[in-house]
């Protein structure tokens, strides 16, 4: 098998190079294994190359690239993680992975369960367009924390849950068995909730990406703040992401409704169109509180996604307008420079 084989190159994604970039062009595909600020690595058939230019690419793409290593375009991505960055006033979004198949939500047997982190890594699986599944790790320490398997089964709500244990190399054919050949599984979880240590389980001792990468930054050191896809040996990749504290929603909607679809239910039955749901007469969602069938904790938990998402929306409008204000402006300046431009000329003759 090829490199690029190796990074989940399939017949598919070949039909789509030869529609997206037809005969005379000259490129090859290739696969982003990793791209760090200015530092961007491929997987071709000729091996990993590094890329020139390809700043505006992430993790996953599938892009085309020249004979001299220049990016000629990429394909069009089936799914997108991102998240917001971290206290950043701009609101950019900062994605995380491209072309993911598989969404792994990663939840340890080693504490207690975060239900709302879990929650909110849910919303953000459903809204990348991959299809999430649970991944319990550490099942050799889950005595204990005997309740959190059954919780986390209630709480994902439909989703798939496998438990593993990369310490006693339990659940992984299962696990692999559902990857499956040439997909792309990314795992999101908590700092030290056991990613990189399933993914060198999932790995075995085939794990020689790592010693390709180092050859390329001449430090010779694998750290787990960068993103990148390790190949699987199956043409099946998995996307090492680091541990990600504090994950800011990015335009969840969809997810927000695969993960509290019964909340948004409730909305319809409540007697205003324009219910508040805040404790006033007719109110559904506070009546399924009361008596217990709403959890009031879900319900504050989905209350506070959705303020999160309004306040994102709101600063994007407040971008926006300055954008449009500013070009407008700029548009204004150039129109009255070219007219004294113009005057200077005429008078000029
Ligand atoms: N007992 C047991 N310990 C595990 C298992 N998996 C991971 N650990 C331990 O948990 C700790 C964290 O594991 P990592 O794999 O580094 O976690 P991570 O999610 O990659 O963490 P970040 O890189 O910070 O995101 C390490 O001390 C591991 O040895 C497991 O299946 N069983
Ligand atoms: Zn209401």
């Amino acid at each position: 098998m090829n490199t690029l084989d190796q990074y989940g190159f399939t017949d598919r994604i070949g039909g789509l190079f030869s529609f997206h970039f037809p005969a005379p062009t000259v490129a090859e595909p290739a696969r982003i294994v990793r791209a760090d600020r200015g530092r961007v690595l491929a997987a071709s058939r000729r091996g990993i190359v590094h890329i020139d230019g390809g700043t505006s690419l992430v993790t996953g793409d599938w892009v085309a690239i020249k004979p001299a290593g220049s990016v000629l375009g990429c394909l069009p991505r089936s799914s997108l993680l991102q998240r917001k960055r971290a206290y950043d006033p701009l609101s950019e979004a900062q994605v995380l992975g491209a072309n993911i198949d598989l969404l792994g939500v990663v939840v340890p047997l080693d504490r207690p369960l975060s239900a709302n982190r879990l929650e909110r890594t849910l919303v953000a699986a459903w809204d990348s367009g991959a299809v999430p599944l649970v991944i319990l790790t550490k099942a050799d320490l889950s005595t204990r924390f005997d309740d959190v398997v059954a919780e986390t089964v209630q709480r994902a709500r439909g989703v798939e849950v496998y438990t593993t244990s990369a310490e006693d190399l339990d659940g992984l054919e299962n696990l692999r068995g559902r990857i499956g050949a040439a997909q792309t599984l990314a795992l999101l979880g908590p700092s030290g909730a056991g990613k990189s240590s399933l993914i060198n389980a999932l790995v075995g001792d085939r794990r020689q990406h790592t010693g390709t990468v180092r050859a390329g930054d001449g430090k010779g050191k694998h750290t787990t703040t960068a993103r990148e896809l390790v190949p699987l040996g199956d043409g099946s990749v998995v996307m090492d992401t680091p541990g990600l504290r504090g994950f800011a929603l990015w335009d969840a909607e969809t997810g927000l409704s695969e993960v509290f679809g019964d909340i948004e239910d409730l909305f319809d039955e409540c007697r205003f169109r324009d219910c508040a749901h805040d404790p006033e007469p007719g109110c559904a969602v506070q009546a399924a509180v009361e008596l217990g069938r709403l959890e009031e904790r879900r319900w504050l938990s989905y209350r506070k996604m959705e303020r999160e998402l309004a306040s994102l929306h709101r600063r994007q409008e407040v971008a926006e307008q300055r954008h449009h204000t500013r070009s407008f402006q700029r548009v204004a300046r150039d129109a009255v420079l070219a007219k004294d431009h113009r005057n200077r000329l005429g008078k000029g003759r």
